[in-house]
């Protein structure tokens, strides 16, 4: 049975990164990425924007939707503090697996916890399950139809707390129509847009970012 482009990405990365150096499992994904096969990474030049949100917000607890791969989870692991998690959520058992293999190989295990499931499944278990008071920082990169609603229900379950960022991956391209409009008009949030490129490719894309104000 033929391998899948994501199980080629990883193979990549374990023939070709340093174990345990994440820096070099983000660019080596991104070498292949941009080389030999598109993939919806976030990619490096809105993984600076990524990077810089992360940095600035020193999360203590962070939550991203939609591991794919791993490479935006091993992107904001290797920036944690000691005694800091990123708990990242994916869907698809195929990608979890060479997710879970990446963070791994990246050597970032002990500060990513990757929880296997539906985000409008797993959102409402991070307090009693995973032991979550409020996030910091949540990171959307999953379906772009879903952000809306989870963003919802992550109010709704009382995970935000006045000054949670919420940091959102393609608001032009493919877009994300509805959860700009949302956040934007809302006045519980602060937002700020950071054009930027569709990962590899010359595409304008952007991230939006949306403050809670409690
Ligand atoms: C019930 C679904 C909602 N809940 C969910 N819970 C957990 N994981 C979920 C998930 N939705 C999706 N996922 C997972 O997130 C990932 C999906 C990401 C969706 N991303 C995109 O569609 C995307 C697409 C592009 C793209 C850009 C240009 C183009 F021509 C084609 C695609 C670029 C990006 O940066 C993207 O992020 C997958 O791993 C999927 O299995
Ligand atoms: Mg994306």
């Amino acid at each position: 049975m033929n391998q899948s482009k994501e199980q080629r990405i990883l193979n990549f990365v374990l023939q070709n990164a340093v174990r345990g150096d994440p820096r070099s499992v983000v660019d080596t994904i991104d070498k292949y990425c941009s080389q030999k096969e598109w993939a919806m990474n976030v990619g490096n030049e809105k993984g600076l924007i990524l990077d810089k949100t992360v940095e600035e917000v020193n999360p203590s607890v962070a939550l991203e939707l939609g591991s794919y791969c791993g490479y935006s989870a091993v992107r904001i692991a290797r920036l944690l503090k000691a005694g800091a998690r990123l708990l990242t959520v994916e869907f698809n058992p195929e990608f979890a697996a060479i997710a879970r293999q990446m963070i791994e190989f990246a050597g970032v295990q002990d500060k990513v916890k990757l929880l296997e499931g539906p985000s409008q499944e797993i959102i409402p278990q991070l307090k009693k399950k995973y032991e979550v008071d409020t996030l910091d920082f949540v990171f959307l990169d999953h379906w772009k139809d879903r952000y809306t609603p989870d963003t919802i229900l992550l109010q709704e379950c009382n995970l935000l707390r006045k000054g949670s960022v919420l940091l959102a991956d393609n608001v032009i391209f493919p877009g994300a129509p509805d959860f700009l409009t949302y956040v934007r008009e809302s006045p519980h949030f602060q937002c700020t847009n950071y054009p930027s490129h569709l990962e590899y490719m010359q595409v304008e894309d952007a991230m939006e970012k949306a403050v809670f104000l409690g």
